[in-house]
Parts: structure tokens; C-alpha cells; sequence
């Protein structure tokens, strides 16, 4: 019997993320536009006398350990489906941010739920995975697919995106988190009374990603809700600023923030955004990574 199994998650950017307006179940209608990148959290899962959580990494005092954590959710979830005691031990090496807008609590979900269906040998189909992953988080199925994605509903439902070349990432870790919740809470208050457009994906974004075109997806990208995160974390704006400055082909907040993300020209141009972003003082580290990234993969 398999006594371990590792499972490597990456982080998202959202290159377009269109709100609509405040549904009657509280979420939002989204066109909202995955890219994984090469940032990466890793879940293992052991046998164990009950269910326990543990993390390492430098977030980590910030991640809850009990049946909240969304690892924890996701073993519980398959364990209760499948009938199998959910007996592990789920440990975190937590790479991405905490509260940062990458998807880094999504990212624990899914790998956990693949790495307990490796140890549990459930086999549980790719559907019901994704199922699942949906009923854990709006980001959960992103996670365990990566790559590119468009996702609708409230960003649960995706349609896998083509994706032509490497894209060159820095990304920007704040002095402290945003709340999701919080920030579309914000977007709220920001549009009380005015007719919310319905979201829409831009196809010349899709158009820039399949062809690999770092200069048109540049000019493309979009994320409604910038001014929400920035209305709640002024300080982000001279974050974007630094970076356009030192060469950056855009600037933006990563999903509801605050890690701040800059698309680069090529790898050495992004190594002297980095730079130049911690040199700035307006960001507590950076970041230097590509995309797209493979979804939850099992490593071991
Ligand atoms: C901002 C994004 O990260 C962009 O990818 C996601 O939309 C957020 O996804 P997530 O963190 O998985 O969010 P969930 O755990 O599903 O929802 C957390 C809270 O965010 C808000 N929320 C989330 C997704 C959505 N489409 N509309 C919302 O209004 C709701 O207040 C919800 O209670
Ligand atoms: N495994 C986990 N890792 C981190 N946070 C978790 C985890 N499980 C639950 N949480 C809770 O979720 C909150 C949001 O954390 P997360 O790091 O997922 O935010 P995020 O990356 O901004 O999310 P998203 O980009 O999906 O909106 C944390 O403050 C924490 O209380």
C-alpha cells in the first residue's frame, strides 16, 4: 500500500477578472480568466490515528489548522463520499501568500483532495473531483486543472484556454493580507446603484494568450476589482508604480489582492523588475516565476 503521496499545486493570476453584479446567493457572476504560474505549494498526505493539519513556510502562523482548513475540508469531503475513515495526516509546505489573491488556500484544497484519492485509492472520476472542488471554493477547480481557464458561474465552471508561449511573471508580496469576502464587499459599495454590466470574457485577451503575445496581452488585461482592493489598500498603488517604472509591460492586483503581479518582456527584464520592486521598499518580497503551470500533480 502507498504510505505517502505528495501533490505540487500552483498559484493563479487572473488576467481578466469581469464582475457582474451581486447575485441573490451573495457571490458573483464572473468571466474570469485563469493563468496558473510557477509558484507552488506542496500537500502530503500519511496515514495517520485521526485527522491533523500541519504547515511550514513563512506564512504559516497565518494558516488555520483545524477542520476549517480547506485541505482538511477536502480529505473530509472525499472520505464521507467514499465511506473511508478520512485517518491522515495532511502537511502543507505553504509557497504561495496567505490571503494574497493567488488562490494559495485553493491551491492546499485540491491537492489534498488528489493526493488522499491517490492514497485512498478511490479513483474517484475527474468529474466528481471537480465537483468537489466547486463545493469547496470558487478557485478550487483552477487549481487542480491549471494551465489557462475560463471561468463562468462564479469562476466554478471552466472551459480549459490555449495558451502559445511563456508569459514572464514578478510578483509583489504585500506587508499584510486582504480578505476576499472584504473586497467584493467593497466592489458593492462601489457600485450601489449602478447597473453592473454582465461579464464578459475580452477575445483579444484570448486572442494574446493563444498566440504567447506578452505585448498584446498587456494592453488586454483587466481586473474589476483593482479599485475595490486598492480603495481598501491605498499603498498598492505606488506597488504598481515601482514596477511599471522598472519596465513592467503592466501592472495589476492579482485577483481580490493584494499581491501585486507584473508581466515582463523576458526573463532577464524580469529579474530587474524584482529587483528594483524590493530595492523600492513597497513590498514586503518579490517573486520571479513563469507561466502557464501544470494543475495539482502528484510528485511522490
Ligand atoms: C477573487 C477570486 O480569487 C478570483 O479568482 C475568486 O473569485 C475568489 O474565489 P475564492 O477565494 O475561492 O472564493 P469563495 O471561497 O468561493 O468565496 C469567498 C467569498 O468571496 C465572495 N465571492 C467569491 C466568488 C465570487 N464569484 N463571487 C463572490 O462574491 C463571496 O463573498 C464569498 O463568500
Ligand atoms: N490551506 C489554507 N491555506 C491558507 N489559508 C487557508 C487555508 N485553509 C483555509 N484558509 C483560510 O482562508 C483565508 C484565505 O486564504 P487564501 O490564502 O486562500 O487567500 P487568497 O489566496 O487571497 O484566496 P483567493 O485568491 O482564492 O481569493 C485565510 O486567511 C485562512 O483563514
Amino acid at each position: 500500500m502507498t504510505e505517502t503521496v505528495t501533490v505540487r499545486v500552483p498559484a493563479k493570476v487572473n488576467v481578466q477578472l469581469a464582475v457582474g453584479g451581486a447575485r441573490p446567493d451573495g457571490f458573483h457572476d464572473l468571466a474570469n480568466v485563469f493563468l496558473a504560474v510557477g509558484l507552488y505549494d506542496e500537500v502530503t498526505v500519511t496515514p495517520a490515528d485521526e485527522l491533523r493539519v500541519t504547515c511550514a513556510g513563512p506564512d504559516a502562523a497565518q494558516v488555520p489548522l483545524d477542520r476549517t482548513n480547506l485541505a482538511a475540508r477536502a480529505a473530509l469531503e472525499l472520505a464521507r463520499r467514499y465511506g473511508v475513515e478520512p485517518a491522515v495526516h495532511l502537511h502543507i509546505a505553504k509557497d504561495i501568500p496567505v490571503a494574497g489573491g493567488m488562490a494559495g488556500g485553493s491551491a492546499d484544497g485540491a491537492g489534498a483532495l488528489l493526493a488522499c484519492d491517490t492514497l485512498w485509492g478511490t479513483n474517484a472520476p475527474r468529474e466528481e473531483l471537480l465537483d468537489i472542488c466547486a463545493e469547496l471554493g470558487s478557485d478550487v477547480p483552477f487549481s487542480l486543472v491549471g494551465g489557462a481557464a475560463l471561468g463562468t458561474g462564479r469562476g466554478e465552471k471552466l472551459r480549459p484556454l490555449e495558451v502559445g508561449g511563456t508569459f514572464h511573471w514578478v510578483f509583489a508580496m504585500a506587508e499584510r493580507g486582504l480578505s476576499t469576502p472584504a473586497v467584493f464587499r467593497e466592489f458593492d459599495r462601489m457600485h450601489e446603484g449602478a447597473d453592473v454590466p454582465e461579464p464578459v470574457a475580452s477575445q483579444d485577451l484570448l486572442d494574446a494568450l493563444a498566440k504567447g503575445d506578452a505585448g498584446s496581452l498587456a494592453r488586454t488585461v483587466s481586473n474589476d476589482l483593482q479599485p475595490a482592493a486598492l480603495s481598501l489598500f491605498p499603498a498598492l498603488a505606488d506597488t504598481l508604480a515601482a514596477g511599471r517604472a522598472a519596465g513592467a509591460l503592466t501592472a495589476l492586483v492579482s485577483g481580490s489582492g493584494p499581491t501585486t503581479a507584473f508581466l515582463a518582456p523576458d526573463a532577464e527584464t524580469a529579474r530587474t523588475i524584482g529587483r528594483v520592486l524590493l530595492a523600492s521598499g513597497t513590498c514586503r518580497a518579490v517573486r520571479v516565476t513563469e507561466s502557464p503551470a501544470p494543475g495539482a500533480t502528484v510528485i511522490g
